[in-house]
């Protein structure tokens, strides 16, 4: 029994919201998928060159303060020389290609169930969205080869090995990341136990978003916050995440190479008190390129109590990873504000 899926089971999807479009006989955008008034194409990108999400190195002496820096002013960074050998995310990706490549009835077979968290569909959040998003997913709670034999029943293994050695590094990259944020912070030894320890919650997600007749009426993943301590992304070479910063508008994530994208979660805003926020961000599709992205989710035990753990004035109460990921799963945008005192 793995407890990240076991509190998705409380918030069942209906399978309108589980079954993806067949992408690859789509020759147009159905109605299904127009985003009125959404130009997501048109951002403050082309326009301001002034300042966009920074790039740290985690070898530079100063990269703590660094992180701390991007964090409250971004919530966002992208990471280089993060020690994940370019190879071990090179074949993530050829693997993510592979999968969204079969046969949509292949895929098929592995997906999402209404009640659970991991296998074949669309995002999880598109309930909460009047148009669905031009995006398939894959995601990965505990061992992925329950899915993958479903999908690939004498040859698995390939994909399995892959993706766990994926989750093994990430876990490592971000356990280092939490040392250093918590350092930050000034976080008690007796608050950061959890740290470096094997019970904590992880998830690893595959999109893919296919090349799109119409790019800008489309969207692809629509606007959200990840309800993580934070995220670590891997993004193909191809331009479309994109970060809302007040003041600037939709601020793009321009790919490179060897660097990983780190996106503060709903968790640490909460346990920073607010200092760090966590970026609102989506993703826009373009005519011509698909897109692949791997996300790893990275969040402390599921029975550990958040609270804000720097503060004079606490702005959020005391919950549990668990009853967090409920209301962000019953609430969606407003969880935060649910728990605000
Ligand atoms: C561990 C997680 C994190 C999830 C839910 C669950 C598994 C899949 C993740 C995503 C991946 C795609 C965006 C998102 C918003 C979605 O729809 O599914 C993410 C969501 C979250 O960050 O809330
Ligand atoms: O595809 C991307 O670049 C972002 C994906 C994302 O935001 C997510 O999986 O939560
Ligand atoms: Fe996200």
């Amino acid at each position: 029994m793995n407890t990240l899926s076991e509190a998705y089971k409380a918030h069942p999807l209906h399978l309108s919201h589980i079954i993806p479009l067949d992408f690859s006989s789509a020759l147009s955008l159905p109605d299904s998928h127009a985003w009125p008034h959404c130009q997501p194409n048109d951002d403050a990108s082309s326009s301001s060159s002034s300042s966009s999400i920074p790039i740290i190195d985690l070898m530079d002496p100063n990269a703590m303060d660094l992180i701390g820096h991007a964090c409250e002013k971004w919530g966002a960074f992208q990471l280089k020389n993060h020690g994940i050998p370019f190879g071990v995310i090179e074949d993530v990706e050829e693997e993510a290609k592979r999968l969204f490549a079969l046969p949509t009835e292949q895929k098929l077979k592995a997906l999402r169930s209404p009640g659970g968290a991991t296998g074949y569909g669309r995002a999880r959040i598109s309930p909460f969205f009047p148009k669905f998003m031009w995006h398939e997913g894959f995601t990965i709670i505990g061992s992925p080869s329950h899915d993958a034999k479903k999908i690939w029943p004498n040859d698995y293994a390939r994909f399995c090995d892959l993706m766990e050695n994926y989750e093994k590094q990430m876990k490592v990259l971000a356990d280092r990341l939490t040392e250093m944020i918590f350092n930050l912070m000034d976080i008690s030894e007796e608050k950061r136990k959890w740290v470096g320890a094997s019970n904590i919650s992880e998830a690893v997600q595959l999109n893919f978003y296919p090349s799109c007749p119409e790019p800008n009426r489309a969207m692809g993943l629509a606007p959200h916050t990840d309800t993580s301590l934070f995220t670590i992304l891997h993004q193909s070479q191809i331009t479309g995440l994109q970060i809302f910063k007040e003041g600037k508008g939709w601020v793009p994530v321009h790919p490179h190479p060897n660097t990983l994208v780190v996106h503060t979660g709903d968790l640490l805003h909460i346990i920073s008190n607010a200092r760090f926020r966590c970026a609102l961000h989506r993703v826009t599709v373009n005519r011509t390129w698909e897109r692949y992205s791997v996300a790893y989710f990275y969040s402390p035990p599921m029975d550990y109590v958040v609270s804000p753990l720097v503060h004079s004035v606490a702005r959020f109460r005391d919950v549990t990873v668990k009853e967090y990921i409920g209301i962000k799963a019953k609430n969606f945008g407003e969880a935060l504000s649910f728990i605000s005192t």
